[in-house]
């Protein structure tokens, strides 16, 4: 079977829409498409006929589809499976991943976005089977996987990319780098990440070598022989040792010496280190999360961070949506933070008007300062609802010239990513990315010039810098119309 063959695809969904609309998209790619409305009728269609891949609904009229996964994966001798949800939490996404699919879409979702991850789960079992390898087992259900995992709050689309997300890297050794302001949950996420690989039941050790003495950083992390300085009375283990077969979080990654940093390389590439003062390589039986609220991609360019440790870590990247960009998730969140503190009718205790108060505020230090004002709104309150006027006032940000370097620097950021990405997901007929990029980006740039005008396109032109001719010629390329300019806008 070749990339280009066509597939046999079962969608599995109550939802005729979802199954009509999934139908038609993967047909005109040329596969042949089947249609379920419950797992159970899933089931029979897959035992009568070889299955290539599986769109399975979490939510199904009898048995739901994550009980329903591990026996799809026994049918299908191990076909791929996308499992899609309307509403995800962490538990979700994870329960999905360790019984045994291969991804998860979260609805609504766009169809560019389903066409790339059914590309993708198929690519990857045709890789599989020309490997001439046994199908996978269905792993078996983790009832017994820990109770308190799901201290991660968020019902927002990004909360919930970020459980996919975790969902997808928790079970491999893979390495991730965590992105996000301050207070957005960077080590919250990176416990979760532990909690959920299989390195769960050994140790995890959160470190922040900029805590350190910058002196002693490399023997904190890789211990010393006796005499590899002064003061080295004897041998002693470092924090990688410590945490062997277990996980570190290396927070404020950026902050790394750049000789510390070409050690850390290593590791990550060889899985190997030496304690200072030896020659004597050891093991590295570690699994390596790192977090950074700062831009890394701007210290690649400053030279303050190591271009190869920075791809190695951006590889698997993780990042954390500031708050303010995600005000649905502080409802939920304060509820879950008054019901840890006991807090008197914690359901009720944040009604609407306060919440439309609280989500017009900018929360620059993200979920801890939600949780910190929250927590002196309560003591306030004592025991009656909240009321804007307990809470204090909201802490200064930075200046706008500040805020908008920061849109530059994630902006950089971003098409590293994407740049890699392209390459990663296509490494052996990766070209045009300059014009795939411009495809991307280009309508973005010509529909906000319109609206900004106000569709005159005189003034886009030349608000843009291009010839009009010009304008009207790339107007043409990508279809947009008079009348589409608001359409094709990115929903806000
Ligand atoms: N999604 C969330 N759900 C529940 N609690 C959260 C969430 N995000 C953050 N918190 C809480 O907010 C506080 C800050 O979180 P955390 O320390 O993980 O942030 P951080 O991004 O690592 O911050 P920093 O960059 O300053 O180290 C913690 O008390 C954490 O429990």
């Amino acid at each position: 079977m070749t990339e280009s063959d066509p597939a046999n695809v079962l969608v599995v969904d109550d939802e005729s829409s979802i199954c009509w609309a999934l139908e038609r998209l993967l047909s005109e790619e040329g596969h042949h498409v089947q249609t379920a409305g419950s797992a159970e009728r899933g089931l029979e269609i897959a035992a009568e006929q070889p299955i290539d891949l599986v769109i399975l609904d979490v939510r199904l009229p009898k048995q739901d589809g994550i009980a329903a996964l591990p026996e799809f994966v026994r049918v299908t001798s191990g076909a791929p499976i996308v499992v899609m949800t309307a509403f995800g939490d962490l538990k979700t996404a994870v329960a999905a991943m360790q019984n045994g699919a291969s991804d998860y879409l979260i609805k609504p979702f766009s169809l560019e976005n389903v066409t790339q991850t059914c590309r993708k789960a198929l690519m990857a079992a045709r890789a599989h089977q020309r490997a001439n390898q046994e199908p996978e087992a269905a792993p078996s259900s983790k009832s017994d996987a820990p109770a308190a995992v799901n201290q991660l709050v968020g019902t927002s689309p990004a909360m919930q990319q970020v459980f996919r997300q975790i969902a997808l890297v928790a079970d491999s050794d893979l390495s991730v780098l965590i992105t996000g302001e301050t207070g957005t949950g960077k080590e919250l996420v990176a416990a979760a990440i532990h909690q959920h690989s299989r390195r769960r039941d050994s140790t995890y050790l959160p470190v922040a070598p900029v805590a350190m003495n910058p002196d002693l950083i490399e023997s904190e992390l890789f211990g010393h022989v006796k005499g590899a300085f002064t003061g080295a009375a004897a041998d002693r283990a470092g924090l990688f040792e410590r945490a062997a077969g277990g996980t570190v979080l290396l927070d404020e990654i950026g902050d790394l010496p750049l000789g510390t940093q070409v050690k850390l390389l290593r590791v990550l590439e060889q899985g190997e280190y030496c304690r200072v003062g030896d020659v004597e390589p050891k093991q590295a039986d570690v699994r390596i999360l790192a977090a950074t609220h700062c831009d890394l991609s701007a210290a690649v360019r400053n030279g303050t961070f190591r271009e190869d440790l920075f791809y190695r870590l951006a590889g698997a990247q993780l990042h954390l949506t500031p708050l303010r960009n995600r005000p649905e998730d502080i409802g939920p969140l304060c509820e879950s933070f008054l019901k840890q503190w006991n807090y008197p009718a914690a359901a009720d205790a944040i009604q609407p008007e306060l919440l439309s108060a609280l989500a017009a505020r900018p929360w620059h230090g993200n979920v801890r300062e939600l949780k910190n004002a929250l927590q002196h709104a309560s003591v306030v309150a004592r025991g009656r609802p909240l009321v804007i006027s307990d809470f204090p006032q909201p802490t200064p940000g930075k200046s706008e010239s500040a805020s908008s370097t920061d849109v530059v620097s994630r902006l950089q950021a971003d098409v590293a990513r994407w740049m890699k990405q392209q390459i990663d997901s296509n490494p052996e007929s990766a070209s045009d990315l300059h014009e795939s990029f411009l495809r991307v980006t280009e309508p973005i740039l010509l529909e906000m010039a319109l609206e900004q005008t106000s569709g005159n396109r005189v003034k886009a032109a030349e608000l843009l810098g291009i010839h009009r001719g010009t304008l009207r010629d790339r107007l043409r390329t990508y279809g947009i119309s008079e009348g589409s300019e608001k359409e094709r806008l990115p929903k806000k």
